[in-house]
């Protein structure tokens, strides 16, 4: 038994015909995923969960901003798959330059990348308000409230070193670089890649704006980004998929990891632990309530295992879990359209232009730091 395994749970995948092992081994050999916010939640159990489909030829890059969690993240891998080929690769998503460096550094390591799991992200200085909470538990918003935590949550954001706002940056705007700067190894003829991002039902249109889509103005940040995630996917499928690349959009469900842990800050960890038996009562009225990040990674597994084409671009794919602990994942429209996913797409191009630009007169400063 590793660290990842969960006791008491059956784990039922709406999965198509099971595929002979051989034909299952040759099909996937050399598939190689890569994995943003690795080291812990749901990134790192999504890479226990890849490695023990047995999958010849699996080549995992843990892609995490702290090379001492990735190591250790590594560690505990290989310690209960000590035949797998795991790979570290150094990048901060809030960082245009740590970025670019790590999208050079995966181009030189691999001519091909299959999967690519958009996951790291951020919900800095949570604010959680109490009083909604308890007038949301008299209303008939309680079991919405609990599925996507409206109306109950809003963040302080802050500034990168590069001027744009943390949560856009790290959860949004750092994995589009990413993805543009790999398109040599993620557009192959013949060839199909996938892009699979961790989003949320917190997503929501009343956060995100046009005119704002790094969210400087409001107080939702999180959902802003989220919402602005599944504005991308949706467009990335518009334009790459005649490329062979695909981009799906998963939500894990409410999970307890670090990210939910910092909602209550004074909640000592034990103190959530106690919490569990009311949230496995919460989860007979709410199947959202997957809390381990074993369930959570459910969805983002499961679109592994499906063939692109047969997903629909417009839905997300959320893992749930039953009152009896059973998983499952199921698709779900999302509340987006094609005209407003195509202007989020333009003024991410614009922004890239120009944070390119700013990044090559910076270099321009540092070479010759006299000129005026
Ligand atoms: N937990 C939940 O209920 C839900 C989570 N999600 C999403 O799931 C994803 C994973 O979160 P979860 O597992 O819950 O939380 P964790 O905090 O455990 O995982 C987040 C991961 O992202 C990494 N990360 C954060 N900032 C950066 C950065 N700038 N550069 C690179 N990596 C970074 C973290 O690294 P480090 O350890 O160094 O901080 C960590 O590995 C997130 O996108 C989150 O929004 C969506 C819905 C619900
Ligand atoms: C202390 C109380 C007895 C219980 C407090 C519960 C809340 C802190 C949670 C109820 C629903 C949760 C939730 C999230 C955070 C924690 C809650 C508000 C998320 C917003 C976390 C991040 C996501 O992406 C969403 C999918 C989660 C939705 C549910």
């Amino acid at each position: 038994m590793t660290p990842f395994h969960q006791t008491g749970y059956r784990t039922c995948c709406l999965e198509g015909k099971k595929r002979s092992g051989r034909r299952k081994k040759k099909e996937n050999m050399n598939t190689v995923v890569l994995v943003t916010g690795a080291n812990s939640g749901i990134g790192l159990v999504l890479c226990e969960r890849l490695l023990s489909q047995d999958l010849e030829g699996l080549q995992l890059c843990l892609a995490c901003r702290s090379m001492r969690r990735a190591q250790a993240a590594r560690s505990a891998l290989l310690a209960s798959h000590p035949a797998a080929q795991v790979a570290l690769l150094q990048v901060d998503t809030s960082s245009i330059s740590s970025v670019i460096a790590a999208a050079r550094e995966v181009k030189l390591r691999y001519n091909r990348l299959d999967y690519l799991y958009l996951n790291a992200g951020i919900m800095p200085n949570p604010q959680f308000d109490v009083k909604a909470f308890f007038k949301g538990l008299f209303s008939s918003r309680i079991v919405s409230m609990f599925a996507t935590g409206e109306g109950i949550l809003t963040q302080k954001d802050g500034v990168t070193p590069d001027g744009l706002q943390d949560v856009f940056a790290t959860n949004l705007f750092g994995h589009f670089l990413l993805i543009r700067e790999l398109e040599p190894v993620l557009c192959h003829a013949g060839r199909t890649s996938r892009l699979i991002w961790t989003s949320s039902s917190n997503a929501h249109r009343s956060a995100f704006d046009l005119d704002d889509v790094q969210h400087r103005r409001g107080a939702r940040p999180y959902s802003s980004s989220k919402y602005a995630s599944d504005l991308l996917s949706l467009a990335l499928n518009t334009r790459y998929n005649k490329q062979g690349l695909f981009s799906s959009v998963t939500c894990p469900g409410f999970v307890m990891t670090n990210l939910t842990y910092g909602i209550l800050p004074s909640f000592p960890a034990v103190l959530w632990t106690l919490l569990m038996p009311v949230f496995w009562l919460i989860r007979m009225f709410t199947n959202t309530f997957t809390l381990t990040p074993y369930n959570g990674a459910e969805a983002l597994l499961w679109l592994f295992k499906q063939k692109p084409e047969s997903l629909d671009p417009q839905a997300k794919y959320h893992s749930f879990t039953s009152g009896l602990g059973n998983n499952y994942t199921l698709p779900r429209k999302m509340d987006i359209d094609v005209e407003t996913s195509d202007a989020l797409f333009e003024k991410l191009l614009r922004l890239e232009r120009d944070v390119r630009e700013k990044l090559k007169e910076r270099a321009e400063e540092s070479q010759y730091p006299c000129r005026t």
